[in-house]
């Protein structure tokens, strides 16, 4: 009889607002390849020469502003999306994150320690960035590995476009959209770098070739961050019913001066109210859980500067985190897998025949 688990992964927060603390999580956060995607030796310079010297500073202020009292508001949603969950399944659930703690390795140590032999993975990213989704699987996949490498694991694939979630969406931002009461929604994705998108594209062939590639059907989508959310938003409109004038897609917290995928929210949300736009309402449907981005960035820095520009009413929509809708969608996965309605990774390659 194998024994089942579950563990969730989110990319995580500093241990406290503490500027140290705050300086070893971004050491940690942008020393990672698959976020700063320079050669080592040129990561190494940036982070620890440009970056580290003043960044944690600025960080550790933005997070002093969100920080509850209990801890960063990503964990403790985090923990509490956890609790939610548990309370549905009956076998172990854990928390790991990408950065920081609690750790994705502690967390599987946990799971192997209660007898799992059968890992549900599921990452908390409905779209799939080297930055996110993937960094967060190739990190657990690499402490599996390390700590039982027959461990039995099946991934929940990028949820961009399912039907429960998108419904859970819906049903967040109902009490805020329903009356009709804004000019715009807009829909925020944390951003990445455009290089990011064609360095994803397996088929070195599609991606940004052309303005519209992400409405072209292409197998390069299957790893299309920017065609993801739009599908997203997509999805959104179709089952909110609303029209084109209504709604905008942005890119959020850009890093250095390449160029993201754009158009900008910061920039956006500036337009918007010199359009005469008087009313915004926000929501981040990338992120599962408010957090830094969502909290200081949108409902503060986004708040301030349209309204600085002539708006008037601005709303940031809470992200999804503990509400039922999400957790019975994502129960509703962990019932599929055990019904074995995934296939397991496990592929017998064929016999070498020597020619
Ligand atoms: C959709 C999810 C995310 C993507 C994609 C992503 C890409 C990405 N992020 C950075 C740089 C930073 N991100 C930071 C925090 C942060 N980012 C995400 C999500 C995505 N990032 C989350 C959930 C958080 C944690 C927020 C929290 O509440 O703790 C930070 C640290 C904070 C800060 O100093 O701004 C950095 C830095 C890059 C460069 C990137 C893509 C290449
Ligand atoms: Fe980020
Ligand atoms: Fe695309």
């Amino acid at each position: 009889m194998s024994k089942q688990g579950v563990i969730l992964l989110n990319l995580g927060s500093p241990d406290s607002t503490d500027v140290a603390d705050v300086r070893r999580y971004l050491r940690e956060f942008l020393m990672d390849g698959r976020v700063l995607d320079a050669p080592f030796p040129i990561r190494w310079f940036l982070v620890n020469c440009l970056i580290l010297p003043t960044r944690p500073r600025e960080s550790a202020e933005a997070y002093s502003e969100i920080w509850r009292e209990d801890g960063s508001p990503l964990i403790l949603i985090s923990q509490a999306q956890q609790a939610a969950f548990a309370e549905k399944l009956d076998i172990p659930v854990e928390l790991g994150m990408r950065y920081g703690n609690p750790s994705t390795a502690g967390a599987l140590r946990n799971l192997l320690d209660q007898g799992v032999d059968d890992l549900f993975i599921v990452p908390m990213y409905p779209h799939y960035a080297m930055s996110s989704y993937e960094t967060a699987v190739v990190h657990l996949m690499a402490a599996v590995r390390e700590q039982k490498p027959d461990l039995k694991t099946t991934l929940l694939p990028p949820f961009y476009q399912d039907p429960g979630y998108i419904d859970a969406l819906v049903k967040k931002a109902a009490p805020s959209i329903k009356e009709g009461n804004f000019d715009k929604l807009v829909f925020s994705f944390h951003g990445i770098p455009q290089r990011h998108l064609v360095k994803g594209d397996p088929s070195h062939d599609h991606c940004l070739t052309t303005p519209d590639c992400c409405n072209t059907c292409h197998p390069a989508h299957a790893t299309c961050y920017r065609h993801q959310c739009a599908m997203t938003v997509e999805k959104f409109v179709a089952a909110a019913g609303l029209p084109k004038e209504k709604y905008m897609l942005t890119f959020q917290s850009r890093l250095g001066r390449e160029p993201w995928l754009q158009p900008y929210t910061d920039k956006t949300l500036e337009e918007l109210a010199e359009q005469g736009n008087k009313r915004v309402k926000v929501m981040c449907p990338a992120f599962t859980a408010d957090c830094l981005e969502t909290l200081e960035e949108i409902a503060m820095q986004g708040r301030d500067s349209f309204l600085e520009a002539g708006g008037e009413d601005f709303e940031q929509i809470p992200c999804l985190n503990e509400s039922p809708d999400f957790i019975d969608f994502l129960a509703g996965k962990v019932r599929d897998w055990q019904a074995g309605h995934y296939e397991t990774e496990k592929a017998t390659p064929p016999a070498y025949v020597e020619r």
